[in-house]
């Protein structure tokens, strides 16, 4: 299994709290699973913590069979194996930074290319997120959101992670460019068979994209299923309610 979370129990104090509470899911090579609940529910916790950002006291999480702890040491392998994007793609660009040095930084973190073959992959990750090379002299404050996700997803794909998190990363954009990022994420989920963690408040865009649905309240699974199996009458009462609020059903 690429990815394994066994009964994760996370308390925070001051005031105690019980934030993730007996959680437990599995993650294969190419699958897509949906992460969905209300503002609150722990999954920026659980997302945390599977980055190794949060530690845990109960419970087993691991990366190909390798058990994952908060520690330094650990987030710098983690980060080979598994890559996140954000809500604001803006702010996950150093304003400092022209995108051209935004995409050779994972590459000269995690690989020994020459200059050369360091500007060719740059140039075809672009062209594969469907951006012109002119964007590679710009600073982030001189492009769009939509750019600038595509630039956050072609960085995370040049560190040629397993696993991608993709938390809420198309909540900030308009419409149209929402279904151009999912269907972007679909193609490199497929094409390089990366398995997509992917966050949200909004159980429509899961059903759409995903293949399995895991639902989060009160730090608690509360569902957990395959997509094809959303209309099943078994349905958790509060996945229904999600799913009413978007005008599923
Ligand atoms: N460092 C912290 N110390 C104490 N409580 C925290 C801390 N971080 C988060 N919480 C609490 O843990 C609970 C879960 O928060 P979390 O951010 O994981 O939820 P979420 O589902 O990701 O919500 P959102 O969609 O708003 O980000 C919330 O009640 C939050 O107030």
């Amino acid at each position: 299994m690429l990815l394994e979370v066994n009964n994760l129990s996370v308390v925070f104090h001051y005031p105690e709290k019980k934030v993730l509470d007996n959680v437990s899911l599995k993650l294969q090579k190419g699958q897509k699973l949906g992460i969905v609940g209300e503002s609150g529910g722990g999954k920026s916790t659980l997302i945390r913590t599977l980055a190794g950002f949060q530690s845990y006291k109960n419970g087993k999480v691991t990366i190909q069979n390798k058990l994952i702890k908060a520690t330094l040491k650990d987030r710098k392998w983690i980060s080979r194996e598994l890559q996140m994007i954000f809500q604001d793609p803006l702010s996950s660009l150093n304003p400092r930074q022209t995108m051209q040095q935004a995409l050779e930084e994972p590459l000269l973190n995690f690989t020994t290319f020459s200059k050369e073959e360091r500007k060719q992959r740059i140039l075809n990750i672009i062209e594969d997120v469907n951006l012109h090379p002119s964007i590679l002299r710009r600073y982030s404050d001189s492009i769009s959101g939509g750019q600038a996700q595509r630039i956050c997803i072609a960085r995370s794909l040049l560190a040629n992670p397993e696993i991608l998190i993709c938390d809420e990363p198309i909540t900030s954009l308009d419409m149209v460019t929402q279904i151009q990022i999912l269907k972007l994420l679909e193609r490199f989920g497929n094409e390089k068979q990366i398995s997509i963690i992917f966050v949200s408040h909004d159980i429509s865009h899961v059903l759409k994209f995903c293949d399995e649905v895991l639902v989060i309240r009160d730090g608690r699974v509360v569902d957990y299923f395959k997509v094809g199996e959303w209309q099943n009458e078994n349905r958790n009462g509060y996945t229904k309610k999600l799913m009413e609020s978007t005008r599923i059903i």
